[in-house]
């Protein structure tokens, strides 16, 4: 029986085979070509665009209408004030830092890795453990025709203590601030490498893309970064849409930018790139997740933060009902997303044992995070991080609310009223007027955004001294302005509570569609033993771009015409697929397709002509089969949009030897 897992492993990964297949297939390129092309900047052919709205279309069906989600198609173009609200105009960066003799320029943190990776390497050579680092990193470099030097692998050994201290160190690069990866590069002297020049010390690098909205420049505004934004700026839309209720949950499929310091790594570190994101408002006191019984036995690979701090990268492997309930994530909604992530990359084509979650360690959280993990899918580049997904608590809904005045709540009807206890701010309007004149508004408005916290000191600092001082943006030119207790009144009362009122908590589950892709490609590719130059893209029949490959078996009136009867059936049927009638050997068209992840080939030939019979060939393992159109298309349609195995589809069809895949 054939296997594709032991099929795939026959012949050693090769990304060099990858990249030609992919170029040649036109599965994406470097956009503007005949230019000399933009780093990071890609355009997809219509092997990829096919690919790429398949796995888009998979999303959407188990994310948006298998959880009932609300979708959104927000704006690119996003004002600086949402922006800096959000906190991206002053953290959104990377840490850069330039060698002020060539002008070049490296990403801290890539660098520190790089170097002590290649350090690691020496050390194995050194240590008798790899042979022949340098002679493949050159001949990588020669294939790839790379313009600047390969840095030689030194055989160095390095102490038992140093080893050790180095993978700490790349166990936790994430995490480190632009200070502490100027301090590394100073401890183990990391300098340019291509020159052995001193680098400056790590500056911040803002990614996003500036622009200026209208003629006037004067509205400053960026490309989006992330989706998100505009999915919270819509909150108050979406809830009521939902009726008020939550959770409920947002969903945007849209391209999002970033000036990446050095983009690298084909379709993994891109400028321009298309996200998927959820937004799941959840109540901040219970984060149970209705559906969460459904996914509590499935059992995946966790790193978490104390393993990675301990230096280590051994996943442990437990369901996530325990990972829950042990409180290593942090609550089920955020378990039930991690859950539903594993399911839907497996069944785009991930192979799952190059899947796993990892925790964000205290240092590499945004603050207000209370937890989060990256999917990540290891490829030839390492694990790289393709799905983020993180409790946000209720920062955003608060930022934005507390920047816009505009409430971002939800009210909540109590079966009892309950009586509480809080402060409550009066201000003598008529004296505002006089006072501030057309900024009374904005004073007004500063006060009714006062905390509960800012108003209990604030009603301190009245007491003790008669007056409170506070600044507004925009009044009294921006100095200290003075208000003393004729103005307002700060008082603990008493209140029934009827309605409870609250910010949500969101769940961002954050997918990045080309580096899925991407890994898809590296996880579904792999060379016939047979041949090694038959390559193939072995993608669930699902998402492949096209279905079918039919193949009349020579150039003939009759054949074309049966091939042309089929076509018709399945365009009626919207099964993609694509004839192939060229003069090629049959065993080479198939092969072309294989190369593209057609998952079935349809032959008809002479014996089409006297029973009606075609036969139907199956990508990976080439085993043919024969019967009627109408049971060819039967086990096809089941296949691919049913999810019934081939055996299964095909048990009703003869099995069909031929010779019709050799040259
Ligand atoms: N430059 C990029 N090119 C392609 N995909 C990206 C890029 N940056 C982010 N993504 C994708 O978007 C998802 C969510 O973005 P997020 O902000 O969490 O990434 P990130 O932590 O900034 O990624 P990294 O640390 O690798 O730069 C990522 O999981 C990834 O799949």
């Amino acid at each position: 029986m054939f296997d594709i897992e032991v099929a795939k492993k026959e012949i050693p990964f090769n990304r060099e085979s990858l990249e030609s297949t992919l170029k040649s297939r036109f599965f994406y390129a470097p956009a503007f070509e005949a230019y000399g092309s933009v780093a990071g900047l890609f355009d997809y052919g219509p092997a990829g665009c096919a690919f790429q709205a398949n796995v888009v279309d998979q999303w959407r069906k188990h994310f948006i209408l298998e959880e009932d989600m609300l979708e959104v198609d927000c704006t690119m173009l996003t004002p600086y004030e949402v922006l800096k609200t959000s906190g991206h105009v002053d953290k959104f960066s990377d840490w850069m830092c330039k060698d002020p003799k060539t002008g070049e320029i490296f990403r801290a943190d890539h660098l520190v890795e790089e170097v002590l990776e290649s350090r690691l390497k020496g050390d194995q050579v050194a240590r008798g453990l790899l042979s022949n680092a340098n002679e493949q990193a050159a001949e990588d470099a020669e294939k790839k025709k790379r313009k600047k030097k390969v840095k030689e692998i030194q055989s160095v050994k390095l102490e038992d203590d140093v080893v050790k201290e180095y993978e700490t160190v790349l166990a936790k690069i994430d995490g480190y601030s632009g200070e502490e990866l100027g301090e590394l590069m100073v401890k183990y002297d990391i300098k340019n490498p291509g020159t052995q020049g001193d680098l400056e010390p790590p500056k911040a690098f803002n990614l996003m893309f500036e622009t200026a909205i209208g003629p006037s420049g004067q509205l400053k505004g960026y490309l989006r970064p992330e989706t998100a934004q505009g999915q919270f700026l819509n909150f108050n839309k979406l809830l009521d849409f939902n009726n008020g209720k939550i959770p409920f949950a947002s969903a945007s499929i849209g391209k999002s930018f970033r000036n990446e310091i050095s983009p690298r790594s084909g379709l993994l570190r891109v400028r321009e790139f298309l996200m998927a994101e959820i937004e799941h408002f959840v109540d901040p006191e219970d984060k149970s997740h209705a559906r969460f019984k459904e996914v509590s036995d499935l059992k995946l690979k966790f790193l978490p933060k104390e393993t990675q701090q301990a230096g280590s990268t051994k996943p442990i492997e437990v369901s996530i009902g325990e990972a829950v309930s042990t409180k290593m994530v942090d609550n089920e909604t955020l378990g039930y997303f991690i859950a539903r992530i594993y399911l839907f990359l497996i069944k785009i084509g991930v192979d799952p044992t190059k899947l796993r979650f990892r925790q964000h360690m205290a240092n590499e959280m945004a603050h207000y995070a209370a937890d989060c993990w990256d999917a990540e899918l290891q490829t030839s580049y390492g694990w790289i991080e393709c799905v983020g997904c993180a409790d946000r608590s209720a920062y955003d809904l608060t930022v934005h609310s507390k920047k816009t005045g505009e409430k971002m709540v939800v009210r909540q009807k109590l079966d009892e009223p309950k009586e509480i206890e809080e402060w409550e701010i009066t201000l003598t309007k008529k004296l505002f007027g006089p006072k501030f004149r057309k900024d009374a508004p904005k004073v007004e408005q500063y006060f009714n955004e006062l905390t509960q916290e800012e108003l209990a000191s604030k009603s301190e600092e009245l007491k003790n001294s008669g007056k409170i001082t506070f600044k507004v943006k925009g009044v009294n030119n921006d100095e200290d302005i003075e208000l003393d207790d004729k103005f307002l009144t700060i008082e603990f009362v008493k209140k029934i509570q009827h309605v409870r009122e609250f910010i949500p908590s969101v769940i961002e589950p954050s997918f990045g569609i080309g580096r899925i892709i991407y890994a898809i490609f590296e996880h579904s590719f792999w060379a016939r033993k047979e041949d090694t130059a038959r390559t193939v893209m072995s993608f669930p029949p699902q998402v492949a771009p096209s279905k079918v490959l039919l193949v009349p078996l020579q150039s003939n009136k009759e054949l074309s015409a049966i091939s042309a009867d089929i076509a018709k059936i399945l365009r009626k049927e919207q099964i993609p697929f694509k004839i192939d009638d060229s003069g090629a050997s049959i065993g080479k068209r198939y092969s072309r397709n294989d190369e593209l992840g057609t998952p079935f080939g349809i032959t008809i030939d002479f014996e089409t002509i006297e029973d009606g019979t075609i036969t139907l060939r199956e990508r990976d393992s080439t085993i043919q089969v024969r019967g009627s159109v109408k049971d060819v298309l039967k086990a096809i349609r089941e296949i691919t949009y049913e999810g019934v195995s081939w055996a299964d589809a095909t048990k009703n069809l003869k099995v069909f030897a031929s010779q019709q895949d050799e040259e």
